[in-house]
């Protein structure tokens, strides 16, 4: 039988939700298996109020009894868990192959921690490979796409069955090619110039930790500087 690494992941991650703790929740396949055992150990008595990151993953924490908190009634969070589309040894990542980007970014850059989970084939060198997702107003798109081409990637109207891919927002997902990303730092500055742009998927400085689950069973642990 397969290690479903992405679980192996996301169930150590969740070791570190202690009583009492305000918590975001993520989106995606790993963050899902993050959000069951957190519905686990809720069950067992484990004391905790949690925001969500997109409608799916709401859905999934009511469906088990994970006590869920108006973003009004919580002014920060104590630890946010979420997936990546790919990270570096510096916990840069791409966020957003599943469009919750922006939400993401609120919940995590308001909350005192953020943990990455993924599986090993997440961790790159350089950032690029996974197509950078960009979220974008509807109104001029094809402005904002052709100012988002100058950047020098190739940027492709996210599709769902046929459709424009809304998000949660009612906006559209620009899917960047860059190949490699140089400075994801300057490259977020750019993004950030470009009127249209609502938000992107490079989160820098905002994961404190990533608990990446390797094939043959086995956990790493990347720490940030703020954790050393
Ligand atoms: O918008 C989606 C999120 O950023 C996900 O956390 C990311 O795409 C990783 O998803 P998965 O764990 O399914 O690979």
């Amino acid at each position: 039988m397969s290690i479903n690494v992405k679980q192996l992941a996301a169930e150590k991650a969740v070791e570190y939700v202690q009583d009492g703790m305000k918590v975001g929740l993520g989106t995606g396949s790993t963050a899902y298996w993050a959000i069951r055992k957190l519905g686990e150990r809720v069950s067992e008595g484990l004391k905790i109020t949690a925001v969500a990151t997109s409608q799916a993953s709401e859905d999934q924490a009511r469906e088990l009894g994970i006590p869920l908190v108006a973003f009004g009634d919580v002014d920060s969070l104590d630890l946010t868990i979420d997936g990546a589309d790919e990270l570096d040894g510096a916990l840069q990542l791409i966020k957003g192959g599943g469009g919750a980007l922006l939400r993401e970014k609120i919940v995590a850059m308001g909350s005192t921690r953020m943990i990455v989970v993924a599986d090993e084939s997440k961790a790159v060198t350089t950032l690029g490979k996974f197509p950078l997702p960009v979220e974008i107003v509807p109104f001029a798109w094809e402005w904002t796409v052709a100012d988002l081409a100058k950047l020098g990637c190739k940027p492709e109207l996210r599709r769902s069955a046929g459709e424009l891919y809304k998000t949660d927002n009612g906006n559209y997902i620009a899917d960047c090619r860059f190949e490699a990303i140089d400075s994801a730092a300057d490259l977020a500055l750019a993004l950030q110039r470009i009127p249209g742009v609502v938000e992107h998927g490079l989160f820098i400085g905002i994961a404190d930790m990533a608990v990446i689950g390797k094939n043959d069973g086995t956990i790493e642990i990347i720490e940030g500087e703020s954790n050393l």
